[in-house]
């Protein structure tokens, strides 16, 4: 299958668990790959047949710092629905890093694969 990958998405915005945390913004960074069919985009050299990246990011954007959210579990989990919902994919990957987070460490994150319904487990 073919993907159509965003990496490094930098989205500031209310995350954390504890109390600190929900006064402040924080960095969080996605990589986000969909999974999707480009050969009529590329064959008709058309937008409009496949995913648009620019779209998504800004869409991922919205969503993500439209409320405050604790666990970057969370994070990770509602934006594989959200893509899965509003975008022609049936697989996405994402992984949600806070480089923040653990001052001894380069960054630290999650990474899911999730399935549209009836795709797979
Ligand atoms: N697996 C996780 N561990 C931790 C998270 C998280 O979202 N997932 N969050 C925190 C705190 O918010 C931390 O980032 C504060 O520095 C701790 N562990």
């Amino acid at each position: 299958m073919d993907i159509v990958f965003i990496k490094q998405l930098q989205v500031d915005t209310v995350i954390g668990v504890y109390d600190w945390e929900k006064t402040i913004k924080q960095r969080l960074v996605l990589d986000i790959s969909l999974a999707t069919d480009q050969r009529a985009a590329a064959e008709q050299d058309d937008i409009r047949l496949t995913l648009d990246y620019a779209v998504i990011s800004e869409r991922v954007i919205q969503f993500i710092t439209a409320q405050p959210i604790e666990l970057i579990e969370t994070v990770a989990e509602r934006v594989a629905q959200l893509l899965l919902t509003e975008f022609a994919t049936n697989r996405v990957e994402i992984t949600v890093s806070k480089p923040g987070a653990v001052a001894q460490a380069a960054t630290v994150g999650v990474q899911i694969t999730r399935y549209a319904k009836g795709e797979r487990a």
